[in-house]
C-alpha cells in the first residue's frame, strides 16, 4: 500500500481534459486557469493543420504543421490520440505531455470528443471535465460573433456540436459537465472541480 502512495506520488498531479462543442468556451476558461494559477497549470500544446487565427502562435496555441508531417509523426507512434475534426487533423504528442508533467504541473488537454475517448485507452488517468454550451442557439451566436470560421466550417462544427451534447450526458464519461452560460459562474464551477489538485501542486511548489 505504501509503494502505491508513493508510485502514485511519484506520477505528478492527474492531468486534466477539457472537452465540449466548439464554441462552448474551453479555451476562454483555459486561459483562465492558465493567468490564474501561474506555475500550476501547463498546457499541453496540440498539433494541428488548421492555419492559424489572427492572434495564436505557433507553439503556444497549436503546432501548427502540414498533412504529411503530421500523419509521419502519427505513423511512428509520437502521439497519444490524433483526430480529424471540421476537416482538419488535431493531435497530442506524447512529447507535449510529457513537456508539462516534467515540470510537475497540472496538464491541460483541450480535445474533442474523439480524443476523449482514445484517451480513456490510454494509462494517463486525466480527470475529464465537459463544457457545455447553454444551448445551441447561444454556441451558434458564439461561434460566429467570434468571426474565425467559414460558413462550412461553422456548419461542420455546430453538426460536431449537436453530437457533441448529446453525448455528455451519458454517464460515465466525464467526471463534471459544466454549462458555461455566465463565464464567472463557469469558471468557479471549474475551480472547485480542481482544487485538489490545485493545493497539491501549490504545496508541493512551497516544499
Ligand atoms: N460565458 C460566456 N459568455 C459569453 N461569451 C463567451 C462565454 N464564454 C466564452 N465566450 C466567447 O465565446 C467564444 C467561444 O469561446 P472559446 O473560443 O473559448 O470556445 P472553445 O470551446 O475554446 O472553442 P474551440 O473548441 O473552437 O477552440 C469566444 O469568442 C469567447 O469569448
Ligand atoms: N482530439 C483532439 N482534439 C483537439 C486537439 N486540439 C484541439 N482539439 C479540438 O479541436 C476542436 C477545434 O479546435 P479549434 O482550435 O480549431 O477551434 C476543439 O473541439 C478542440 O477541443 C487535439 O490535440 N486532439
Amino acid at each position: 500500500m505504501k509503494d502505491y502512495n508513493k508510485e502514485k506520488a511519484m506520477a505528478g498531479p492527474r492531468p486534466v481534459v477539457l472537452s465540449g462543442p466548439s464554441g462552448a468556451g474551453k479555451s476562454t476558461l483555459l486561459k483562465n486557469l492558465l493567468k490564474e494559477y501561474e506555475g500550476v497549470f501547463g498546457f499541453s500544446v496540440s498539433h494541428t493543420t488548421r492555419s492559424p487565427r489572427p492572434g495564436e502562435e505557433n507553439g503556444k496555441d497549436y503546432h501548427y504543421v502540414t498533412r504529411e508531417y503530421m500523419q509521419a509523426s502519427i505513423d511512428k507512434g509520437e502521439f497519444i490520440e490524433s483526430a480529424v475534426f471540421s476537416g482538419n487533423m488535431y493531435g497530442t504528442s506524447k512529447a507535449s505531455v510529457q513537456a508539462v508533467k516534467d515540470k510537475n504541473l497540472i496538464c491541460i488537454l483541450d480535445i474533442d470528443m474523439q480524443g476523449v475517448r482514445a484517451v480513456k485507452t490510454t494509462d494517463l488517468n486525466p480527470i475529464y471535465i465537459s463544457i457545455q454550451p447553454p444551448s445551441m442557439n447561444i454556441l451558434e451566436k458564439r461561434l460566429r460573433d467570434r468571426n474565425t470560421e467559414s460558413e462550412e466550417s461553422l456548419q461542420k462544427r455546430l453538426d460536431a456540436a449537436q453530437v457533441d451534447m448529446e453525448i455528455s450526458k451519458e454517464p460515465g464519461i466525464f467526471d463534471i459537465v459544466i454549462v458555461n452560460d455566465n463565464l464567472d459562474d463557469a469558471y468557479g464551477k471549474l475551480k472547485d472541480a480542481l482544487i485538489e489538485e490545485i493545493k497539491k501542486v501549490q504545496k508541493n511548489n512551497l516544499s
